[in-house]
């Protein structure tokens, strides 16, 4: 019994692997050759977007303001076609001492001040790439106050730090001056290269920007009529999308030198003493009034027969110093359809804004960057800043920088007052801008904008992408292969002609 019955599960067994196509040799060939390629496409998918060490390239540049200069270096994917890559800052560097503008008698210094910046980027970038890393200097408004005050000085500036420049393993591609009008438009490239708006084609922020001797307002207007003023105007094909970009530079109203234009209208009163409503109660300081003249923005208003020093003391009311810094602009005459101030074409105020450099500290430091807040709350914040007594605000802020310190209140009043008087910014449209020093890692300023330019990264048409990302690409790939493997057993496991119908023997 026991021998039938192992004989008989002998049979089954064996008509059952002769049911099974499994286990015929060829189907185990197929599903062996099968596994292993589509191991092999796997692990060839696995390794083809595994994280390789990037390679960067590198490019310098300075940006020789009026008050400072500093160097910016940025880095890009260096293996990206068409230089698509994405440019980051990667470091910066304050230089220290005054701008290169205030060199004028001894411009040797001028090269002489960026040598501590220099020898940081040359620690900064990798050596083997030194020697294909552009290194660029735009000087801004200082140097142009200074070329048009003394232009065989400004002459000697540029080439001074020109000598020092090339004295470093970079290749330098030039010191030169910024008109008003590119330092506005590169600062609207970089926010918007920035915030990714270019390359989407999406809606652009306007860009506010106030140094110390300039400030720049730049947007893309609704409806923009150029003819009105052509010179206001600046076109840009980015990344297959036409720009028109409305830019105006006001030389003279950079903080700075419109605390020089302020102070240099009290004077009219009488030159001995100024009590200044934009400064602190209690603040009290001897200053030169040849240094206070010392800028074309101002010497044509220095007064007869003024003593060399006046007294600066501060009397800490906003209301009156608002009063005060609107007489610095002019808002009367306009010979277009609308004017900002001094007869300078403005076209309505459209879209989102951003505002940086002398802006963002400013109001960083009076904690009013938050614009959802009413412009009342804002000037009655203000007010109050403006009313503490000196020798309070000195012991709150100890880390500060007394000049800056002293400052806030004029510069407060300053931001407001252009802000909504001079470009016509109403309690609504307040809200639409944002105080903002750096977007994703990077400072918003002229510097990298200006580097996009020069170095072709921003091309004028989208670049050709391949409809699908390449780590999509190999996925698709990997589960048709699946597909088609899986189809392929099911067919022969269905449709092979079965070993059981062969003609058994009986
Ligand atoms: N922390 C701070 N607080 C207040 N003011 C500051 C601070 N840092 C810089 N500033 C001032 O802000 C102003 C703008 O600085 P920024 O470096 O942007 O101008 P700049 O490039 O020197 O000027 P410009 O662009 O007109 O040539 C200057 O007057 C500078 O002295």
């Amino acid at each position: 019994m026991s021998a039938q019955r192992a004989a008989g599960s002998l049979t089954d067994c064996r008509e059952m692997k002769e049911k099974n196509p499994w286990h015929t040799p060829v189907t185990i060939s197929i599903t062996v050759i099968g596994v292993i390629a589509i191991v092999a496409l796997v692990t060839v998918a696995v390794l083809q977007n595994k994280p390789v060490p990037q390679k960067y390239k590198y490019g310098i540049v300075l940006d020789a303001g009026s008050s400072h200069t500093a160097l910016y270096i940025y880095k890009w994917p260096a293996e990206k076609d068409n230089n698509t890559g994405r440019v980051e800052q990667e470091h910066s560097c304050k230089v220290k001492g005054k701008g290169i503008s205030s060199y004028a008698e001894t411009p040797w210094q001028a090269g002489e001040s960026l040598t501590e910046c220099m020898e940081d980027a040359v620690k900064q970038v990798p050596t083997k790439r030194h020697f294909e890393t552009p290194l660029y200097l735009g000087a801004t408004a200082g140097m142009r106050l200074l070329h048009m005050e003394n232009s065989v000085a400004s002459d000697k500036v540029f080439q001074a730090v020109e000598k020092s420049l090339q004295k470093f393993p970079f290749s330098y591609q030039g010191a030169r001056m910024l008109s008003g009008q590119e330092e506005g438009a590169f600062g609207w490239v970089t926010v918007n290269y920035l915030d990714d708006r270019l390359k989407q084609g999406l809606e652009t922020t306007g860009a506010l920007d106030l140094g110390g001797a300039s400030t720049q307002i730049s947007f893309v207007p609704k409806n923009y009529i150029i003819s009105e003023s052509p010179s206001n105007s600046v076109t840009f094909r980015l990344y297959g999308n036409d720009y028109n970009l409305y830019t105006h530079s006001f030389l003279c109203y950079g903080k700075d030198q419109v605390l020089r234009l302020a102070l240099a209208h009290q004077t009219k009163s009488g030159p001995g003493e100024i009590a200044d409503p934009c400064f602190h109660p209690g603040y009290s300081e001897s200053k030169n009034y040849s240094v206070l003249y010392d800028s074309p923005c101002v010497s044509d208003r220095k007064p007869q027969g003024a003593p060399v020093t006046f007294h600066h003391k501060g009397e800490g009311n906003f209301q009156q110093c608002q009063e005060v810094v609107k007489n610095v602009f002019n808002f009367t005459s306009c010979k277009y359809s609308r004017c900002s101030f001094n007869g300078v074409f403005q076209p309505p105020l459209h879209g989102q804004f951003g505002a940086f450099s002398a802006y963002y500290y400013v109001m960083d430091f009076l904690n009013l960057t938050d614009t959802s807040v009413p412009l009342t709350t804002v000037k009655d914040k203000l007010a109050k800043h403006c009313a503490t007594p000196w020798n309070q605000i000195i012991q709150q802020h100890p880390e500060i920088h007394v000049k800056y310190l002293a400052e806030y209140c004029f510069s407060g009043a300053y931001i407001l007052t252009l802000l909504t008087e001079g470009y016509n910014f109403t309690s609504e449209s307040y809200s639409s801008i944002k105080f903002i020093k750096k977007i994703k890692g990077s400072d918003a300023g002229w510097t990298l904008g200006y580097m996009l330019n020069l170095t072709n990264m921003i091309p004028a048409e989208a670049p050709d992408s391949p409809p699908l990302p390449h780590a999509g690409y190999v996925s698709i790939v990997t589960v048709i292969a699946l597909l088609i493997f899986t189809l392929f057993i099911i067919f022969l496991c269905r449709f092979r002609p079965s070993s059981s119908k062969q003609p058994q023997i009986v």
